[in-house]
C-alpha cells in the first residue's frame, strides 16, 4: 500500500509500467545513443548501424537486445561483413558493432593493426569470456577455451612439436591410408548400373569421416575407422554437435547452459556421465525439437568426453610413469614428454587430467570441423571448374605414375594442387571469423583498446577483399596463386588459419591432409555438379559447414582399375 502511494498520486497503477517503459526507453537512449556518441573509448571507430543488417521496423524492435549478432549468424558468414569493409571501414580500417546486450566489439579488417595484435601482443589477448564458457561443455579445458595466456603458451608449446613438418612427413602412410579408405568407400556407394553415370553422393558426410580418421589416428592411437563403420559412435557424436552450432540453436544452447551452475556441472565428469546416462533413458520427442536438440547435443558432447577420457586411461603411461603406451610421435606423446614432474611443477597452473582430457577433446573437435568442410568444397570447386580439375588429375598422375604413395615433397612440390587447395582455402574458408577479447588496455596503432573489448576478425572479408585480391576476387581462380597480385602480401591477406599465438596449430597437418586426400580422389573419380546451378549453401557457423551435405554427381574413373 505504501508502495502504490506514490504511483497512485501520479495518475493510478498505470503509472508502473509507464515507469518501467521510461526506464527503459531511457537505457536504450544511453547505452545506443549517448554512451556510443560521447562515451565509448570505442567512439573513433566508425559504427556499422544496425539497420545495415535489418529492415528499420526491425532494427528498432531487435537491435536493443541482440545488437548486429542476429544479422551475423541468420545470413552466410563474411557477407555482411563486407558490406562493413566496404562502406565503414575505409577510415581506420576497424569497425564498431553491437553485440548482444549493447556490448560494444571492434571488427578489425586493417592488417597493420591485425598483425600488431596477433604477432606483437598475443600475450594479451585471449579468447572472449562468453565463447569460452559454453564451449567448455564441449571441449573441456583445453588450448581453445583456457583463459590464462601462460597456460595457453604452454599448452601451445606442448603441441608444436607434434605438427611440425619432420613429424609429419614421417606419418604420411596415415595418411594415405584414410585416403585409400576413403575412395573405397565412396566407389561403394556407386551402383554397378551406375558406372558410366555415376550417382549424386552427399560427399561431405564422408569427407568429415575421413578427417577424423586421420586426426584420431595421427593424434592418439585411438582409431575409430568411422569410414568404415557407419555407426560410429564419435562420427555421430561429432557431427549432432556441429549441426548445433549455427544460429538460433547455438542462441538458445548458449542460453541455457549459461544457466548459474549448470554449466559447471555439464562439464564435470559426474556431469556428462549423468547426462549420458538420462539422455540414454529419453525417447525422441514428437513435441518438440527444440527440447531434442538439446537432449541430442548433450548426449553427444558426453559420448565424445567420455571417449577422450578412454583415450587417456588407456594410453597415459602408467601410475609410475614407466611405460608409455602413446603412440610414437602422436601429439599426446609429445605433450606427455613435456609433462615431466619439475617442469610440469613450475607452471603457476596444475596440468590436471581434465587439461590434458580437454586437449584431446580439442584437438579432435580442431582437426575434423574445418578440414572436413574444406575438402568438400575444394571438391565443389573441382566439379564447378572441370579445366581445372582436368589439369589437377594430369599433374597427380604423373606423378604418382612409378609410386601411389609418393613421401610427402612430391605431393607439396605439385604446383596446382597447391593452388586449387589455398584458393578453395581462401575463398570458403573453414572458420570464417574468429574473436579474441582484450586481456589488458593498451593502445594498437594509436587507437585505445580498453580491457574487456572483444575483437572480431573477419577473416572470409579479409581474404576476399577486392581492393586486395582485384575485382574477381570472390571468382574461384587457382591460377592467381602462379601469378599474385604485384605488392600482395598472403602472410596479411590469406588468414584462413588465422595467425599469431591464436593462429591454427594444425595447418601443416590441414595441407597436407587436403593434398593427399584430393590427390587420390581425384585420380580416381570424376566430380561434377549435383544439378545446374548449383552452389554452396552455407551455414554460418563456428565453423563454416555445407548446410546440404553437399551434393555432388560421382564417377568412378574406369581406366584406375583399383584405388591409386
Ligand atoms: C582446413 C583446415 C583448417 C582450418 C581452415 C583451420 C583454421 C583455424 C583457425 C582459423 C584457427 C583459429 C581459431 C580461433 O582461434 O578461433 C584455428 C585454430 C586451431 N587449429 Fe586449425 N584449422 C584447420 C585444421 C586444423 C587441424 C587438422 C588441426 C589439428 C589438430 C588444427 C588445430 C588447431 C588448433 C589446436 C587451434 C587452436 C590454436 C590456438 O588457440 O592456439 N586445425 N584453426
Amino acid at each position: 500500500m505504501v508502495l502504490s502511494q506514490p504511483f497512485m498520486a501520479w495518475g493510478g497503477y498505470w503509472a508502473i509500467p509507464a515507469v518501467v517503459l521510461l526506464a527503459f526507453v531511457s537505457l536504450f537512449f544511453y547505452r545506443c545513443v549517448f554512451y556510443p556518441m560521447y562515451l565509448s573509448p570505442l567512439r573513433y571507430a566508425s559504427r556499422a548501424p544496425l539497420s545495415a543488417s535489418f529492415s528499420p521496423f526491425l532494427s528498432f524492435l531487435l537491435g536493443p537486445f541482440s545488437g548486429q549478432f542476429l544479422a551475423v549468424t541468420k545470413g552466410e558468414a563474411g557477407i555482411i561483413q563486407d558490406d562493413w569493409l566496404e562502406r565503414y571501414a575505409k577510415d581506420k580500417g576497424v569497425v564498431r558493432v553491437l553485440g548482444p546486450a549493447w556490448t560494444e566489439r571492434l571488427v578489425v579488417f586493417n592488417p597493420d593493426i591485425w598483425r600488431k595484435i596477433l604477432v606483437e601482443g598475443h600475450d594479451n589477448y585471449i579468447k572472449p569470456r562468453t565463447w569460452r564458457n559454453p564451449l567448455k561443455i564441449f571441449l573441456g579445458e583445453g588450448i581453445f577455451t583456457v583463459g590464462s595466456p601462460e597456460c595457453h603458451t604452454v599448452l601451445r608449446k606442448m603441441i608444436n612439436p607434434a605438427f611440425s613438418l619432420i613429424n609429419l612427413a614421417s606419418q604420411t602412410d596415415r595418411f594415405y591410408e584414410v585416403a585409400e579408405a576413403l575412395v573405397d568407400a565412396v566407389a561403394e556407394q556407386i551402383e554397378p548400373a551406375q558406372s558410366s553415370t555415376g550417382c549424386v553422393l552427399s560427399v561431405y558426410p564422408w569427407m568429415s569421416r575421413a578427417a577424423l580418421d586421420i586426426i584420431c589416428s595421427f593424434a592418439y592411437s585411438h582409431y575409430p575407422k568411422a569410414l568404415r563403420d557407419q555407426h560410429s559412435e564419435l562420427a555421430m557424436a561429432l557431427r549432432t554437435s556441429f549441426s548445433a552450432q549455427n544460429g538460433w540453436k547455438q542462441l538458445i544452447l548458449t542460453i541455457v547452459i549459461s544457466i548459474p551452475g549448470l554449466g559447471s556441472f555439464l562439464k564435470s565428469e559426474p556431469g556428462w556421465r549423468t547426462v549420458e546416462f538420462i539422455t540414454a533413458l529419453i525417447p525422441q520427442s514428437p513435441l518438440s525439437d527444440l527440447f531434442d536438440l538439446f537432449v541430442s547435443v548433450m548426449k553427444s558432447a558426453a559420448i565424445t568426453r567420455r571417449i577422450a577420457k578412454d583415450i587417456m586411461d588407456r594410453e597415459r603411461p602408467d601410475s609410475l610413469g614407466l611405460t608409455s603406451k602413446w603412440q610414437t610421435g602422436s601429439v599426446i606423446a609429445v605433450m606427455e614428454n613435456d609433462l615431466e614432474r619439475d617442469k610440469a611443477d613450475s607452471y603457476r597452473f596444475k596440468i590436471s587430467e581434465d587439461l590434458v582430457m580437454g586437449q584431446i577433446v580439442s584437438l579432435m573437435v580442431a582437426g575434423y570441423g574445418p578440414t572436413s568442410s574444406s575438402m568438400s568444397w575444394t571438391l565443389y570447386f573441382l566439379a564447378a571448374n572441370k579445366d581445372a580439375q582436368e589439369r589437377l588429375r594430369q599433374e597427380v598422375r604423373s606423378a604418382t605414375a612409378n609410386n601411389s604413395r609418393p613421401e610427402y615433397q612430391t605431393i607439396k612440390s605439385l604446383k596446382w594442387l597447391d593452388c586449387v587447395i589455398m584458393e578453395s582455402l581462401r575463398i570458403l574458408p573453414g572458420i570464417p571469423d574468429v574473436y579474441l577479447e582484450a586481456n589488458t588496455t593498451e593502445h594498437v596503432a594509436g587507437m585505445l583498446i580498453p580491457k574487456g573489448t572483444v575483437l572480431y576478425f573477419p577473416v572470409r572479408a579479409v581474404n576476399t577483399s577486392k581492393s586486395v585480391w582485384g575485382p574477381d576476387a570472390e571468382e574461384y581462380r587457382p591460377e592467381r596463386w602462379l601469378n599474385r597480385p604485384a605488392g600482395l602480401n598472403v602472410r596479411d591477406s590469406f588468414q584462413s588459419f588465422f595467425s599469431g599465438s591464436h593462429g591454427c596449430a594444425g595447418k601443416t597437418l590441414a595441407i597436407m591432409e587436403l593434398k593427399i586426400v584430393i590427390a587420390k580422389l581425384i585420380t580416381n573419380f570424376e566430380f561434377d555438379l549435383a544439378y545446374e546451378g548449383q552452389v554452396p549453401k552455407l551455414t554460418y557457423a563456428f565453423v563454416m559447414i555445407p548446410k546440404d551435405d553437399m551434393p555432388l554427381r560421382v564417377r568412378r574413373l574406369q581406366d584406375t582399375g583399383c584405388s591409386e
